[in-house]
Order: C-alpha cells, then structure tokens, then sequence
C-alpha cells in the first residue's frame, strides 16, 4: 500500500436550516501523522467527521484526499479511495463471528462477484482465501487472533472496540477516521487502545484522524491537535502549543462550568 496523501480541509462550513455546525474550518491532516480534533459538546467534531466521511454535504469549502476532492463523492467512493472509518457507536453484526464481520470490511475489495462466489467457482475460492488469511493477520495485529470464530455480540465491549477497528483495517485504509476510539471504556481498555492506535500509525504507515473527549490521551498521542468551538477552528498545533493557548482553556473552562460531567473523562 502506497503511503497516504495529505488530506486538506478548507474553509469548510456546514449549514443545517439556520445553524451553522461547522465555520470555514480548515486543517491539514499530515501523512502518517495522527491528528485530533477535539472541543467543547457541540462543537461540531461529530459534523467534521461526517462530512469527511460523505455522510453529510459540506455547504461550502474544499476536502482534498491527494488528488481527489471528496466534497461531491457518496461514501463507498470516498471508502474506495482509502478513506475508512470507526463509529461512536459499534456497527458490527452482534449474531455474526469476528471473522465473518472482518470478512464483510474486505467487500470491496473483492472481485469476484457473489454469482460466482456461490457457485464456488475456483478463483473466487482462491480469493475467499486470500482474505481469510489477511483477515487473520489483521486479527493477530489487534490482538483478536483467538477470537475469530466467536459472535461478537458474546465479546466484552472493549472488546468490540476492538473488532470495530480491525474491520476498518480490513478495508486497508490510508486515512483512518476514528469517532471516540475509547469512548466507554476502562482505563486498561483505553491504555490498550491507545498503544494499538500508536502501532496503526507506526507499523501501518496508516494517517489517522480521531474525535476524542479524553483529553490524556489526545495529549499523549496526537501528533497534531485541531480545536473546534462553535463550529470555528479556535487553535491549532501541536499537543503542547493548544493545551497552553488562552481560547483553548477558555473554551473548555466556559463549557465546565456550564457542563461539568462532559470532559470528566478518564486520563490514559
Ligand atoms: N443532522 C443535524 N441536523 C441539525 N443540526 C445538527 C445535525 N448534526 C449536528 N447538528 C448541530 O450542529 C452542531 C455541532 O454538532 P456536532 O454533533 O458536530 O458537535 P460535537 O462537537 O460532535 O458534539 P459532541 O461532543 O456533543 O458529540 C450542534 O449544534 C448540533 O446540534
């Protein structure tokens, strides 16, 4: 896999009848960098994520994946280019094992079509082959490698967290999207998480982009951190460069006063 492009947000704004969710906001997510947008409840994170994903229409502005300009692109082309992504909340088939779920990421990747897959023609068995083997090593990646014939609906959430990101994986994205990786978890399923988000980086050579309220681990492991508060990008930088800048702390200091449970999360 070639290594991703850069992907260029500008001056993106997203109206809904009235309410302006996103404000000519712009950032550059590096080549293999992982970057983190965060932000008060509201802030338009959630909106960010959909437009880059194809899910909602940006009403004006530019999102450029290297030489393609997602703005106009329906989500599977968008996904066709590289660009997958994880929900906040699990979208997996509870009754399905780990690997049938794995399975269901590589669809398009596939060639053969489900004619001849049924017929069980022997290319398309050759390639049912080839996946079940990347699908495995995806799984080990993980640390999933025991759990392939298993429902996931039978896993522990973390667990499932887990699943969720191979599947993405399977789909062997430059840019991964990652909304609230370790949104309800523990403090051992968020350490994992974080180390396994690390070696995506590392190892894969994968850009990732997350939305994350658990401002520890945004700080430990961003490379490059994007500020949003009411739809405007309010700072931009480094972990460091953001955690010290006065709108920064003035933003999150005026959103706990009015919300003090929203950023109570657990530090990695
Ligand atoms: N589909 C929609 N229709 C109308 N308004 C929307 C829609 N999606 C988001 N909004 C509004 O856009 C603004 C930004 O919301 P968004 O969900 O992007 O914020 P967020 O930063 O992700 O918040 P949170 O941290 O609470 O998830 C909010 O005022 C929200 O009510």
């Amino acid at each position: 896999m070639s290594a991703p492009p850069p992907l260029e947000v500008r001056d993106v704004t997203v109206r809904f009848s009235g309410l302006v969710a996103l404000d000519s906001v712009g950032f550059t997510v590096e080549p293999g960098s992982i970057h983190a947008v965060i932000g008060p409840n509201g802030a338009g994170k959630s909106t960010c994520f959909n437009v880059l994903s194809g899910v909602y229409r940006a009403s004006s502005g530019s999102l450029r994946f290297g030489g393609a300009e997602l703005t106009k692109l329906p989500t599977h082309e968008i996904a066709a280019l590289g660009v997958a992504r994880t929900f906040q909340n699990i979208a997996l088939s509870p009754h399905l094992s780990v690997a049938d779920n794995l399975m269901l990421g590589r669809h398009r990747l596939t060639r053969t079509g489900f004619v001849s897959a049924g017929l069980r023609l022997p290319a398309a068995r050759r390639e049912r082959a080839l996946h079940s083997e990347r699908v495995a090593e995806i799984a080990a990646f993980v640390g999933l490698a025991g759990r392939l014939p298993v429902p996931v609906g039978l896993l522990p959430y973390g667990v499932q967290k887990r699943v969720e990101l191979a599947r993405a994986l399977c789909m062997e994205p430059r840019l991964l999207l990652l909304d609230e990786p370790v949104a309800g978890m523990n403090g051992g399923e968020r350490r994992e998480m974080a180390a396994l988000i690390s070696a995506i980086r590392e190892d894969l050579g994968i850009s990732l982009l997350l939305v994350e309220h658990d401002m520890g681990m945004v700080m430990r492991l961003a490379d490059a951190v994007t500020v949003l508060d009411f739809g405007r990008r309010i700072a931009g930088g480094t972990p460091a460069e953001v955690q010290r800048d006065p709108e920064v702390i003035r933003a999150y200091l005026g959103a706990a006063a009015e919300q003090p449970a929203a950023h109570d999360e657990e530090q990695v």
